[in-house]
């Protein structure tokens, strides 16, 4: 018996909830270095939860776990496996190079009241799910979907966000109890913060720039830009 179908307006947001999404779309930051002791209230861990939860997922997936770390012994595994493999990568860059990348802190393991790893169960739905028969990758790309819904409701709650990608994965996988199928996408530290960067906190320590956007769009082939060197947008017909 097929469900009834109901459909929702869809017009746009008054300029007021509209500012407020782009707000936290341009003023979310990776947070290290600037959370504070405080707990989250649990109402508001579970709004963010909820909100990872509502995001788009390959075949209605939903292939994310949701691991929430607070034990002091288990944060404390982590940062050393962090700091192994934080030394591994500083030996990969040159002399200048990893002067800069030592300087920058780059986790807040310990320092945040919360610690998140969102997973991905890649059986989940069985061997056959609508939309990844041609892509096995698209339940990896849904769970990235709800690490950053996560991270925007996150924003607009004052809490903070760093995500922390340097580990070797099967530190990871044996300290959280990981098995086989289960793949740690994101490991998040979350905390309430009073400040956070204008900018990309790497851009302002020169470790790298954001790009003009207009050298990023093609128009309908790889590396095609439609008039010479310039791509103005209001040039798209559609747009
Ligand atoms: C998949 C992935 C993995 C990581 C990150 C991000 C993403 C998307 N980022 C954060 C990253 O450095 C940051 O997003 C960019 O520098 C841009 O800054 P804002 O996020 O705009 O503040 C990040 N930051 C960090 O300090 N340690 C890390 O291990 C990682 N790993």
């Amino acid at each position: 018996m097929p469900q009834s179908i109901h459909l929702a307006p869809a017009g746009p947001f008054s300029d007021a909830e509209r500012d407020a999404v782009y707000r936290a779309i341009h003023t979310r930051r990776d947070v290290r270095s600037q959370f504070q002791p405080d707990p989250i209230a649990p109402e508001v861990l579970e709004r963010l939860l909820l909100a990872a939860h509502h995001a788009p997922s390959v075949g209605f997936m939903q292939p994310w776990n949701f691991l929430l770390l607070t034990d002091p012994a288990t944060k404390a595994r982590v940062k050393h496996a962090f700091s192994r493999a934080n030394d591994e990568a500083a030996a990969m860059f040159g002399d200048a190079r990893k002067a800069l990348y030592s300087a920058i802190k780059l986790e807040g393991i310990t320092d945040a009241p919360v610690n998140l790893c969102i997973t991905c169960d890649r059986e989940r739905g069985g061997p056959v799910v609508l939309g990844r028969t041609h892509n096995r990758d698209t339940d990896l790309y849904s769970t990235v979907c709800a690490v950053q819904n996560l991270w925007l409701a996150a924003r607009a709650e004052g809490i903070g966000v760093g995500w922390v990608s340097i580990f070797n994965d099967a530190d990871l996988r044996e300290i959280l109890g990981l098995p086989e199928h289960v793949v740690p996408v994101a490991y998040l530290c979350l905390g309430h913060v009073r400040e956070l960067h204008s900018e990309p906190e790497l851009q302002q320590r020169g470790w790298a720039q954001r790009m003009p956007l207009e050298e990023l769009i093609f128009h309908n082939s790889w590396g095609q830009r439609e008039s010479g060197e310039s791509s103005d947008l209001s040039e798209i017909p559609s747009l």
